[in-house]
């Protein structure tokens, strides 16, 4: 008996992109309009402690359409719980018209689509819409470019050359020049995926929902080992003994305290305009040695001047090293209003959040670092150091 067709599947969108470049703001912008549609969230952050569940939260309606899958990112450690995330979708009463998942902006992408071929119960079900790729007109360049060890992928390069579709975000932060630069770097990876150049990730939601722009084709002249697993089977038998269908750890993980973490994935660069990409050698390593999150979880007020000075020392300091850093804070004096920090770099985006403390919400302070050989112990004091004592 033949399958269901992809028209009877529910289509998903897998959102991607380096950290920073405005995924949840997409998300957001997403949720919030006008489309009629009932859209489920699947965030994945790579911090033990997760802030984009907040952000995203206050823009969607009902607490149960966002699953969160943090302390893991959904290309390697966590992806069997993007299985069971997907399944526990499919089996609600609620029906949804789409399903949204925000990778970690650390993300290879290609095992997460991956998923969609290997579960025969999530390929009836689903079928990827379009792999969304938000890049960050000022800074896409420093990580397109960023050296990694031998065979190792540069996720940022994956994110692009994987991608169906391609929202080239933060214009505003660039000049005309830079930004013809950027777009020419963009399209040296990739030359098929349509670009669209925005700002706050606005762009017209026919453009990126329903849009059935993934192809397996496109993807396997990037890729042509998509279909296979880590020992070279192709999907569908392995699908059949197992071998990955719950999702596969693989048995890497990620360290979140600057520990080596490597996630051994095979997936070959897609380099040059649209033309098959030369074949890797398998076991191409998703490597993150020295990428590390510092989460804090603080309960208490801060100063405001304080935290202040040391978010621009810690940041001013380390613009290159840091790529990251966000949270969610609560500030003496402001009343219930909960603050949000937004930080890409060096640049700064801080201001109270849509959603104030809950009454009975404890004012606990999450703050999360990402970026290369981080100082846990620095952050950490320095960021406590902010609390109010009584
Ligand atoms: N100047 C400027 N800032 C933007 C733009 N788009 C998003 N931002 C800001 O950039 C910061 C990061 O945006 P997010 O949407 O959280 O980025 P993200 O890709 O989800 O980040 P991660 O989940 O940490 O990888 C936020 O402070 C946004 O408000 C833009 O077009 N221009």
């Amino acid at each position: 008996m033949d399958g269901p067709t992809d028209a009877e599947k529910l289509p998903v969108t897998i959102v991607t992109g380096f950290l920073g470049a405005g995924k949840t703001t997409l998300v957001n912008h997403i949720l919030k309009g006008d489309h009629g549609k009932l859209i489920a969230v699947i965030e994945n952050e790579f911090g033990a402690v997760s802030i984009d569940d907040a952000l995203v939260g206050e823009n969607i309606k009902e607490q149960e359409n966002i699953i969160t899958m943090d302390n893991g990112c959904v290309c390697c450690t966590v992806r069997g719980d993007l299985v069971r995330a997907l399944l526990t979708l499919k089996d609600k009463t609620k029906k949804f018209d789409h399903v949204i998942i925000e990778t970690t902006g650390l993300a290879d992408p290609a095992p997460v689509a991956f998923t969609f071929f290997i579960n025969p119960e999530i390929a009836d079900h689903y079928r990827i819409d379009s792999i969304l790729c938000l890049a960050d007109a000022k800074h896409i360049g420093l990580h397109l470019e960023e050296e990694k060890p031998d065979g190792a992928v540069n996720e940022a390069v994956q994110q692009v050359a994987f991608a169906d579709r391609i929202l080239l975000n933060k214009i505003d932060l660039v000049s005309d020049t830079e930004l013809a630069a950027v777009m020419e770097q963009v399209r040296s990876i990739n030359g098929v995926a349509e670009v669209i150049k925005t700002t706050n990730s606005v762009v017209d939601l026919d453009k990126v929902l329903g849009v059935s722009s993934f192809s397996i084709e496109k993807t396997l002249e990037v890729d042509p080992d998509f279909l296979e697993d880590e020992e070279g089977h192709a999907a569908a038998t392995a699908a059949h003994d197992g071998a990955a269908a719950d999702g596969g750890d693989h048995g890497h993980g990620h360290s979140h305290d600057g520990g080596k973490t490597e996630c051994h994935e095979d997936h070959g660069h897609g380099h040059g305009h649209g033309e098959p990409a030369a074949k890797k050698p398998r076991k191409k390593r998703h490597d993150l040695t020295g990428v590390s999150s510092v989460g804090i979880l603080a309960e208490g007020e801060l100063d405001f001047n304080q935290v202040n000075t040391f978010m621009m020392t810690v940041l001013q300091e380390n613009a290159k090293s840091i790529y990251r850093s966000k949270g969610v804070l609560c500030f003496k004096d402001q009343g219930n209003t909960k603050f949000v920090f937004q930080g890409v770099h060096e640049h700064i985006n801080f201001g109270p959040s849509s959603v104030e403390w809950g009454a009975d919400e404890p004012r606990v302070n999450r703050m999360v670092f990402i970026g290369r050989n981080l100082n846990r112990k620095e952050l950490e004091e320095g960021f406590r150091a902010c609390l109010v004592k009584d």
